[in-house]
């Protein structure tokens, strides 16, 4: 197969601010990608391009060589992307399990490689807190509980928006294994993040965005090699 996703030349709007400037790049099937930038760059904005809870005014997206530019978001979910989202985006009135449960089933392919059960052992924390409500998780439980219930849906693509933010290191550390399991198990993923450390180790190919455009594109070999320039853009 060739790219699993294509991101070709998105323009997105809000209103009259014109936030992506024609944003292109793709996935290989069982990749990696980070997307880094500056708070404000419009990083978010693309992922919810991909998802379509951004209509964007012109550029199209591919998903496994399908263009799903005009798909509402429930038909791009459908066809096994899963999204977790910046700030978790626990329901409120949903315990634990009930996130769990609602959400799981096999994908397209049949495929039930991370059932309940299988989640549930990768975080053992969840599993003692099957009764509370989402809601009454800290920061890092309910981080655990939106890749979990990202998770559940066999997804051929994960996208990880902000993952670790605000979450204590150790609670970080966890996440980011359980995210290089996730990879490891095949599943293709974008992540936002701020760490380049971590997303150097971790991923295939990394974009930079500044103001909505891409300025860099790079496979892991080439961000070693211009780690200095990349750590500019990032401002870090
Ligand atoms: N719903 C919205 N309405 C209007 N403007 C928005 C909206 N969401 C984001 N923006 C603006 O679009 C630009 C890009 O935002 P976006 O959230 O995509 O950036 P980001 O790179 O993900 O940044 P952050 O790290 O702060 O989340 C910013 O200027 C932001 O203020």
């Amino acid at each position: 197969m060739s790219n699993l996703l294509e991101v070709k030349s998105l323009h997105s709007l809000y209103g009259e601010s014109h936030v992506l400037h024609g944003v292109s790049f793709s996935l290989d099937p069982g990749q990696a990608l980070s997307l880094m930038g500056r708070n404000g760059m419009g990083k978010t904005t693309t992922l919810k391009s991909i998802l379509g809870l951004v209509t964007p005014r012109s550029g199209t997206v591919s998903f496994k060589g399908e263009n799903i530019t005009d798909l509402a978001t429930w038909q791009r979910i459908k066809r096994d992307i899963a999204y977790v989202p910046e700030g978790r985006g626990m329901f409120h009135n949903l315990t634990v399990d009930e996130h769990l449960q609602v959400a799981a089933r096999a994908n397209n392919q049949g495929e039930n490689v991370w059932d309940y059960d299988r989640v549930l052992d990768t975080f053992p924390r969840l599993k003692e807190r099957l009764s509370n409500l989402g809601t009454q998780l800290s920061g890092g439980e309910q981080q655990m509980l939106a890749i979990g219930r990202a998770l559940v849906t066999n997804p051929e693509l994960l996208i990880l928006d902000e993952a670790t933010e605000g979450l204590a290191p150790l609670i970080r550390k966890e996440i980011w294994d359980v995210i290089r399991t996730i990879k490891d198990s095949g599943i293709s993923t974008i992540i936002v993040d701020k760490n380049i450390q971590v997303l150097q180790g971790l991923c295939d190919r990394h974009v930079v965005l500044v103001k909505g455009k891409v300025v860099m594109n790079l496979d892991a070999e080439q961000l070693q090699s211009n780690f200095a320039e990349v750590e500019g853009y990032l401002g870090v």
